[in-house]
């Protein structure tokens, strides 16, 4: 059934599917999908994203207890959703450069070697991905009128073809019409769009239903005859050309908004925040609202191939964030002399901040003996707080809420929780505890302290993630840095703008009566 269904005259329906892949990572699939929902949940029409397999070191915690995506958690927000395991069954989050843990419909199953997850055995863990995939897939439908279906990657890397879930593999078994974005900033879009094409086989190649071109700055009539062209050859037609789009605030799917570390140049910035990048960094989006606030000069810090002459900009706050293999953060961290440098900073007053694995790297210990994460073994923490992680089989996912009590003040929040590990004092009680939590939903009662403010107050140390998109629990915590009369930065009210932004541009550059004519 292919229709654009006019069934009021005033709410257009539409009923099925539409899956956007991608010639390349990063072409601009998630944000697409994101501003289709956007567009057709404005419109009215019972829309939801779905991606079968995701492979992402940032998450998102869902209603049902699970986690999934970020990109989907923020799809599902363009279409005023909350997070479902069913719109990304499999999340696949690399602990190392061959190795990923393997999450299927929220819950961790196992680690696994890339090899074993794509290699020729791999048809075992395939069958049960798919079957949970079709399962996931088969519940939206029957849930919404319209699915918007993203793949990964790109669908012709022919060597991972065989048992594919993630792309023409799952257009195939679901038998939805298929439209491909490549990126024009990257150059090379016509090789891209045609390679890609011709490495489809001929039934796949019939699925195509057309292309988007994304990120184009430039002359239209200069770029005509190249779309001119490109129809004709393929016998397909271009949807639209999106513009390049300065300053979208998304929360990004996996790459790091990178900024470079420069002398401070912004001088109304009034507090300069660093955060750094270790190779498993996880749940960077945690950091967007410092990284939109108008006060804070922001730095991400990476590996600097002559670390030691590596020299980082005065900050006030340096930041550990979370990490999916915390024991070979922490070595990377000490390789690159960072140990040295946080605690130089420590030692001339600045404030440090310990999210989730980060918090536990500033503990004593980090003990994994069942290999969660790396090979078993115990490493000892930073010695910054008084604490020891073990790193348990059973993994907290949950939504949660509370109070954030600093300098005598109080701000509430709303976060969420995703580790295995599972700290505890060394010595005394937490009688600096920073939170008190609710897990989201249940009385008071239930309410746990969570996290450390250190005896000189000096460390801010918490399981919490999210707790910058809470404004007033940012102001209070920009407050103990320094910053009085913190701006507030209202991170969901950017969300809804930069979607509503995104859902105007796709509305006046894509062909949506095409579009809506394709979806099936
Ligand atoms: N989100 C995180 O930083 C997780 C920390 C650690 N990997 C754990 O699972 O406990």
């Amino acid at each position: 059934m292919s229709l654009a269904d006019d069934q009021s005259s005033t709410i257009p329906q539409l009923y099925g599917a539409l899956m956007v892949q991608g010639t390349t990572s990063d072409a601009g699939k998630s944000t697409l999908v994101a501003g289709l929902c956007r567009v057709f949940s404005r419109q009215h029409v019972n829309v939801a994203p779905f991606k079968p397999q995701n492979m992402a070191l940032n998450s998102a915690v869902t209603v049902d207890g699970g986690e999934i995506g970020r990109a989907q958690a923020l799809q599902a927000f363009a279409c005023n959703l909350p997070p479902h395991t069913d719109f990304n069954p499999v999340l696949l989050k690399p602990s190392s450069d061959t190795g990923a843990q393997v999450i299927i419909h929220g819950k961790a199953l196992t680690t696994l070697e890339a090899k074993a997850f794509f290699g020729p055995q791999s048809q075992g863990y395939k069958t049960l991905a798919l079957a949970a995939v079709m399962q996931s897939y088969r519940r939206l439908q029957q849930q919404y009128s319209l699915v918007v279906i993203e793949g990964a990657g790109s669908p012709a890397e022919i060597n991972l073809r065989e048992g594919d879930i993630a792309n023409m593999g799952f257009a195939e078994v679901a038998d939805c019409p298929v439209i491909i974005i490549a990126d024009i900033d990257k150059g090379g879009v016509f090789a891209h769009l045609v390679g890609t094409l011709a490495l489809l086989s001929p039934n796949e190649q019939a699925r195509v239903k057309g292309f988007v071109i994304n990120r184009f700055r430039g002359d239209m009539s200069l770029l005509q005859p190249g779309i001119d062209w490109l129809e004709q050859y393929t016998n397909k037609p271009v949807l639209g050309v999106l513009p390049y789009l300065h300053d979208l605030h998304l929360d990004a799917e996996d790459a790091l908004i990178d900024t470079p570390i420069n002398p401070l140049t912004d001088t109304s910035a009034r507090l300069t925040v660093l955060v750094l990048v270790y190779p498993r960094i996880s749940n960077h989006t945690d950091f967007d609202p410092l990284r939109l606030h108008p006060q804070i000069d922001f730095h991400y810090v990476s590996m600097q191939s002559d670390a030691s002459s590596a020299v980082w900009p005065h900050a006030d706050i340096i930041i550990l964030p979370g990490s999916k293999n915390v024991r070979a953060d922490l070595a990377f961290m000490r390789q690159q002399g960072w140990d040295i440098k946080l605690k130089h900073h420590l030692r001339y007053g600045g404030k440090v901040i310990g999210i989730c694995g980060g918090y536990q790297m500033m503990g004593e210990l980090i003990d994994d003996p069942l290999g969660i994460e790396d090979n078993a073994g115990c490493s000892d923490g930073l010695g910054l707080l008084p604490i020891t992680t073990v790193l348990t089989v059973s993994k907290t996912l949950t939504q949660v809420r509370g109070h954030l009590r600093l300098q005598d003040q109080q701000a509430e929040f709303s976060g969420y929780e995703i580790h295995c590990g599972e700290s505890s004092l060394t010595q005394g009680d937490l009688t600096q505890p920073m939170l008190i939590k609710h897990v989201a939903d249940q009385p008071l009662p239930e309410a746990k302290l969570d996290g450390l403010l250190s005896n000189d107050q000096q460390i801010l140390a918490t399981y919490i993630h999210g707790l910058f998109d809470s404004p007033q629990a940012c102001q209070l915590i920009l407050g103990w840095a320094g910053l009085t009369n913190a701006q507030h930065i209202d991170i969901n009210q950017i969300r809804e703008q930069q979607l509503n932004r995104l859902a105007d541009v796709l509305e006046a550059h894509l062909d949506m009566n095409t579009l809506k004519g394709l979806i099936a």
